[in-house]
């Protein structure tokens, strides 16, 4: 991943996420938005591999999000790597569910339906770059992340905080060889609120020092829609977060794309005015 942030500007760009509606490929550094603020960091974002999918006028505008990949010409090994990445870690993430539902009293199949051929994995390569001249440390700002769980690989670099039940960002120490592991947004759904999103973020190394990560995100079919779990505590589940500014949705494609419009304005402004509600 290192070789990929070292290619040249040019090479990098000519994969650039604005060429692609389905989101794909390399947004540079600034271009990327999370609380309404720039994010200091570029990243390569990489989906399940499927033909560019444009949704009828009856069609759900989510379909957006299914396409192919933008790879750089120059580092034709990180296809396979990546999509092979991709495999293993779904395999690894498929287990980790499982034992996590039966941990909470529920049945260790019972959203395998959801996943599947058409399930929608997703990668990131991402690349922190130091501080950004302003002074500004947001590396990447809060958020959930969408979908049920991330594997997250990080370097020895640290940065990376979330919010506890306290109410205040802890930083989450590097631990070598080891994932972090955070509760997406509808594990959130799927539980009514039992269990919570993880909310984090990574603030920016100092000066120049450069951070690097690979978050896994595992995630459903688009068309998925996620019907509350059946275990012991839901009756006493306390509801999902009520946030005005971030509502979760059950049906995971819309969840995503809510995501995808607000983090990236120049992809969606270019492909998909249609979709941006009126400010
Ligand atoms: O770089 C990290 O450690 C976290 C990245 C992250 O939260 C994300 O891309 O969703
Ligand atoms: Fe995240």
């Amino acid at each position: 991943m290192r070789e990929f942030f070292a290619l040249p500007e040019h090479e990098r760009l000519a994969i650039d996420n604005v060429n692609s509606p389905h989101f794909r490929g390399y947004t540079r550094t600034g271009d990327e938005r999370t609380g309404g603020r720039q994010d200091w960091r570029d990243q390569l974002d990489i989906g399940a591999e499927r033909a560019a999918r444009v949704p009828g006028a009856d069609e759900p505008s989510y379909w957006w999000l299914e396409g192919p990949n933008q790879w750089p010409e120059a580092l034709p090994e990180l296809r396979s790597v990546a999509l092979a990445w991709v495999d293993r870690l779904s395999g690894v993430a498929e287990r980790l569910l499982r034992e996590l539902l039966v941990s909470i009293g529920a049945r260790a199949d019972f959203y395998d339906p959801i996943f599947g051929e058409r399930a929608h994995p997703h990668l990131k390569l991402v690349r922190y770059p130091g501080s950004a001249g302003s002074g500004a440390d947001q590396g990447v700002g809060a958020h959930k992340d969408y979908g049920f769980l991330t594997l997250l690989l990080q370097d020895q670099v640290g940065g990376l905080q979330v919010e506890r039940e306290d109410g205040v960002f802890h930083d989450v120490p590097p631990i070598p060889g080891a994932f972090v592991v955070n509760l997406g947004e509808l594990l959130e759904v799927a539980t009514n609120g039992y269990l919570v999103a993880t909310n984090h973020r990574v603030v920016s190394p100092p000066h120049a020092v450069e951070r690097f990560s690979v978050p896994f995100f595992y995630n459903p079919r688009l068309d998925a829609r996620v019907e509350p779990l059946v275990f012991p505590y839901a009756s006493g589940a306390p509801g999902v977060t009520d946030d005005p500014a971030n509502p979760l949705f059950a049906e995971y494609g819309f969840n995503e794309l809510k995501g995808k419009l607000r983090a990236h304005p120049l992809v969606a402004e270019r492909h998909h005015a249609g979709l941006l509600s009126p400010a």
